[in-house]
């Protein structure tokens, strides 16, 4: 990193001096990000700039850069080998390669990945993995599979644990990123003719049902993992995968009670609703529409899925994941739960401050909760109308008032939520099972991508 800035600083000592009339240079551009032209007349701090879609802008030479005219049309595959690293000759770069459907490129031993919006899967078969095993980094066209091949040897090679880093704004495609990154080191450290189903499938078989609790539509992406994930594969002395955990962070909680056109709560609630008639007849589920959590926002189906086959899916991967029929049956109930627990409305109670159930139908949606969740109907109401407090000399009980009541009820849901993920993650973890003994492992963290919100909640 530091060596990058102070490139990027020569680079910016360079520029300045380098424009004069006649060179071709990058000037900022509304639309474009950046346009190229030449530079037809310098007026002290002002760069008068002809640019190649036939206008003249006027810059300031502080944002003016030079272009490599001598640079391959078809860009060059690491980085650094560019004549000038700035922001424009980046970009430019990236979208010369991105053109020609390589959307890998390295810069020194970073990769660099976009997104190519479509299936390419001849770059990852396994032709493919067998090129880059073993190969030397820099020796092939850049790839996910060199960053693992990488990581993998040095382990062996060395013993040295590893870990990769996988950043990137949300929908950059950091988890399909990570899903190549583990379907590599699978194959390289796989077992074959092992009875069962091997560590390495399972983890990658876990992905479909946390994405099914941990993931949701947003602006940006229809499945947007709205928490971090650090997946951690332990391997034995002879290189072969021999455990693996999966540790999560972050979970967006806030999404379970509050979400905002166009985007969706997370996909199982909506799974959930388009289950088989005799499960949602059990959950008393119906419409998405006709609950609080989910109808906050106009968008409840996702172009191209079915949440119905989606449903049956997470069944059969749960399954997979050695999740039974009664945990699943479990799993399933609380999340429906939830649902009811959003459509408890609250009105004002006779005493100041104070709350009530606010009608027949509220006092189904209590009903309901309690049964699914298998608690007492009146303790989770006084738990919802009521606040207790502990201190050292006694315990107090205050009444809250209707909009206190939204707040508990809103966090009950939350911490339901999150603390069923957390168990999920432990449920997948026993089922894959942890190495004690192992004694080097290779670490995948995939972070979930920044945004700019209008609010902060
Ligand atoms: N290498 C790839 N090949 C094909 N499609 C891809 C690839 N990378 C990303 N995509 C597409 O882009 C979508 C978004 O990617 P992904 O979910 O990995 O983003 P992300 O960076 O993990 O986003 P978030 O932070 O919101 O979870 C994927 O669902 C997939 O359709």
């Amino acid at each position: 990193m530091v060596e990058m800035q102070s490139k990027q600083h020569a680079m910016y000592v360079a520029t300045t001096d380098n424009i004069i009339v006649g060179s071709h240079v990058w000037v900022e551009d509304p639309v474009l990000a950046w346009i190229d032209g030449e530079v037809l007349r310098i007026n002290d701090e002002e760069v008068h700039v002809h640019t190649t879609n036939g206008k003249t802008v006027v810059a300031s030479i502080s944002k003016v850069f030079p272009k490599d005219t001598e640079a391959p049309p078809g860009g060059v595959d690491d980085m650094t080998k560019l004549s000038y690293l700035h922001e424009p000759g980046v970009l430019h770069n990236l979208a010369a390669r991105y053109e020609l459907n390589e959307i890998y490129t390295y810069t020194g031993n970073i990769l660099i990945a976009i997104n190519p919006f479509q299936r390419l899967p001849h770059l990852y078969d396994t032709h493919m993995m067998e090129q880059y095993k073993g190969a030397a980094f820099g020796e092939l066209s850049p790839h996910v599979f060199a960053v693992a091949d990488v990581a993998y040897r040095q382990m062996i090679n060395e013993g040295k644990s590893n870990s990769i880093l996988v950043s990137g704004e949300s929908g950059a495609g950091k988890t399909e990123t990570t899903k190549m990154l583990m379907r590599y080191l699978a194959y390289m450290g796989g077992r074959s003719g092992v009875e069962g189903r091997t560590v390495e499938q399972q983890v990658l078989e876990s992905n479909p049902v946390l994405e099914a609790f941990g993931n949701a539509k947003t602006v940006r992406n229809n499945n947007s993992s709205r928490f971090g994930k650090f997946v951690e594969i332990q391997f034995d002395k002879n290189g072969r995968i021999s455990g693996a955990a999966i540790r999560t962070y972050l979970l967006e909680r806030s999404r379970v009670c509050q979400v905002s056109d166009p985007e969706r709560n997370y996909h199982c609630f909506y799974l959930l609703c388009a289950a088989p008639p005799e499960e949602r007849a059990q959950y008393k589920l119906g419409n998405p529409k006709s609950f609080h959590y989910l109808n906050q926002t106009n968008c409840y189906e996702l172009d191209g899925v079915n949440d119905a086959e989606e449903y049956l899916a997470t069944r059969r991967a749960m399954d997979i994941v050695g999740i039974s029929e009664e945990e699943q049956e479990a799993i399933f109930r609380v999340v429906a739960a939830i649902l009811h627990l959003g459509n408890i409305e609250f009105a004002k109670g006779e005493e100041i401050d104070s709350s009530v159930i606010k009608d027949e139908k509220s006092r189904f949606h209590l009903n309901m909760t309690a049964e699914l969740l298998q608690c007492d109907a009146k303790s989770l109401e006084d738990a919802l109308i009521q606040r207790v407090m502990v201190t050292p000399e006694e315990i107090i009980t205050r009444t809250l008032d209707p909009l206190s009541a939204v707040v508990s009820r809103d966090a009950l849901a939350k911490t339901i939520y999150s603390r069923l993920f957390d168990w999920l993650v432990d449920k997948i973890n026993n089922s894959i099972g942890q190495d004690p003994n192992s004694k080097s492992l290779i670490g995948v963290l995939d972070i979930y991508g920044f945004e700019s919100f209008k609010f902060n909640r």
